[in-house]
């Protein structure tokens, strides 16, 4: 006889702006209950989806699905990191930038079917400062959105976009130092991303070619530029050409250091935070199990 799973799906309510009432028995209609022993948890604040995935992978959880966004993957990835068991996600987000680059489908029937099929892989994770990071994480203009963003009561992509356009008229590009390697590199920057996936979600590159799997992490550098240029630069996100883009310089390392001119907001997978001006990030190849189609 077979030990089922057991298996924790945390909910984040919130994410991306759809209701999710109905989400557990719509799981419950598709999940495998031959393999699956299956349990079901909304969020109710930030940091909560953290504090029941440290609880459940302390008991007897073996997969603990993140059925949100960016956010809440990193949430529950981050526990699930620390003890050594299986992310499952289910994107539900706005952006599910993660979510994307593992092609784990839209389509939530399918990607529940993709969870009873339980082919499980190894993602690089990293680490800056002292908080984990699976997808994106930086500072500039987009620290500066993010922080606006999680101030705003709409979510979504709408939101998001508008937020964006009366945002970026006022920004202005901020000095960094930045060592990778061992190698420095002083630039002028509008942002300063680093990305272990491709994207920032809903297909928006910022490094096209990047991989969660080859053990090095790409530090995109969007340069100072013109608001004429703004349309130049959308077009290159969306086309995934920042490789050969005169806009963005991508340099990828394993130990990365930046230096800002001040203490201020930075994002980790889309999330603000504020941290002091020198910040570290640092990869752990191949170290979080998860479950892809
Ligand atoms: N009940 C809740 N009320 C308010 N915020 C919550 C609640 N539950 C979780 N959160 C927070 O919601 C934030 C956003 O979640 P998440 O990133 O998953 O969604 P998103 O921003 O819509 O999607 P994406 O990151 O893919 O664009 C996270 O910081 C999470 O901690």
């Amino acid at each position: 006889m077979h030990t089922k799973t057991n298996i924790l799906f945390i909910i984040n309510p919130i994410s991306g702006g759809r209701g999710k009432l109905r989400i557990p028995d719509f799981i419950d209609k598709y999940l495998d209950k031959e393999k699956f022993n299956a349990n079901f948890v909304f969020t109710e604040y930030v940091g909560h989806a953290s504090e029941l995935a440290d609880e459940a992978a302390s008991k007897n959880f073996d997969v603990i699905v993140a059925a949100g966004g960016d956010g809440t993957i990193n949430e529950v990835a981050t526990k699930v990191l620390k003890h050594n068991i299986v992310l499952g996600v289910l994107p539900l987000g706005s952006g599910n930038g993660l979510a994307r680059f593992l092609n784990i489908p839209k389509n939530l029937r399918h990607a529940i079917l993709a969870i009873n099929a339980f082919k499980v892989d190894r993602i690089d994770t990293a680490e800056f400062n002292n908080k984990c990071f699976f997808n994106l994480a930086g500072m500039g203009f987009d620290a500066h959105l993010s922080s606006a963003f999680s101030k705003d009561k709409k979510r979504g992509l709408a939101g998001y976009v508008k937020l964006g356009f009366q945002e970026v008229f006022n920004y202005k590009a901020e000095q960094y130092l930045i060592s990778i390697d061992g190698i420095d590199y002083k630039r002028k920057a509008f942002a300063v991303s680093v990305a272990n996936s491709s994207q920032y979600g809903n297909d928006v590159y910022i490094s096209p070619n990047a991989s969660v799997k080859d053990g090095l992490l790409d530090v995109c550098i969007i340069k100072p530029f013109s608001i004429l240029k703004l349309p130049v630069l959308s077009y290159i996100m969306l086309k995934g050409t920042a490789e050969t883009s005169d806009m963005i310089e991508i340099i990828r390392g394993k130990n990365i250091k930046i230096q800002r001119e001040h203490a201020g907001p930075v994002h980790v997978d889309g999330e603000p935070l504020q941290m002091g001006a020198e910040i570290e990030i640092n990869i752990s190849p191949l170290s979080l199990k998860v479950i892809v189609p």
